[in-house]
């Protein structure tokens, strides 16, 4: 869905890879550790601090494909690594949603496997050499439901707006899941389809 604001996103981020060339893995490493900053500070209630951290963890993840990608350091185990701490990143910050309150145990398990399916569904097609850059709620934009669900909440002083975010990525989170599972099942079926010469 944000995909398109990749170029544009490449091109704000250009000064910032310029001048930090290191070991794009560092970025990714720090990241889930942000992430962490961020539970931290859901699970004391410290909303807008831990919009800021989610803000910074987010930025992480796409600063370190940049850096990656300027000084020509992009490499598969990167891809690997940026994936796998993704996952770490994305089920650390639910359980300090937990830890918070602002969704019973149910939800959070629900919010933390459908977060996880998403990806997971797009990894196994790409292990079989299908793309499945599709489906509405990709990682950006569950980030940006979870902050300005915070915001909100944080701003009206009640805590229940904040469930609600939270219930409306879930269900977000699994149609997602349809998506990408229906397209990837297009996607074998015409290769299918192909390799019979139908
Ligand atoms: C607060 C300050 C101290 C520091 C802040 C720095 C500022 C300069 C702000 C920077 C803003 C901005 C750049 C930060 C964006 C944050 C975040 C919302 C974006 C997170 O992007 C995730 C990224 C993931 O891509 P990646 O390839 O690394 O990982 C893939 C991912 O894990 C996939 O998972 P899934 O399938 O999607 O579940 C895996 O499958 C893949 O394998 C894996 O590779 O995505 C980047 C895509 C987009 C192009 C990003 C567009 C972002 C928009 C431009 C964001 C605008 C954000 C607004 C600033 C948000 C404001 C909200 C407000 C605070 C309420
Ligand atoms: N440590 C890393 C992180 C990322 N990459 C490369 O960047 C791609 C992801 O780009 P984002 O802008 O979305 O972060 C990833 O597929 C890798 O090619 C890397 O090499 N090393
Ligand atoms: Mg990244
Ligand atoms: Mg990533």
């Amino acid at each position: 869905m944000l995909e398109n604001l990749r170029p544009l996103l490449t091109k704000i981020l250009e000064p910032f890879a310029k001048r930090m060339n290191i070991n794009p893995n560092i970025l990714t490493l720090i990241s889930p550790f942000i992430a962490l900053a961020a539970a931290y500070s859901f699970s004391k209630h410290l909303l807008i601090l831990a919009t800021i951290f989610i803000l910074l963890s987010g930025f992480l993840d796409v600063a370190d494909g940049a850096v990656a990608r300027y000084h020509n350091r992009a490499s598969k185990f990167g891809a690997f690594f940026d994936s796998t701490m993704d996952r770490i990143s994305d089920a650390i910050l639910i359980i300090g949603i937990i830890f918070g309150g602002y969704c019973n145990w149910l939800l959070g398990i629900l919010l933390i496997h459908s977060a996880i399916m998403v990806s997971y569904v797009k990894a196994r097609s790409e292990s079989q050499g299908i793309e499945c850059n599709t489906g509405i709620a990709e990682r950006a934009v569950r980030l940006i439901i979870i902050m300005i669900g915070s915001i909100v909440s944080a701003i009206c002083n009640n805590p229940i707006i904040f469930n609600y975010f939270l219930i409306v990525l879930m269900i977000l989170s699994y149609f997602t899941v349809a998506q990408r599972f229906y397209h990837s099942y297009k996607q074998f079926k015409i290769e299918g389809n192909n390799k019979n010469g139908n």
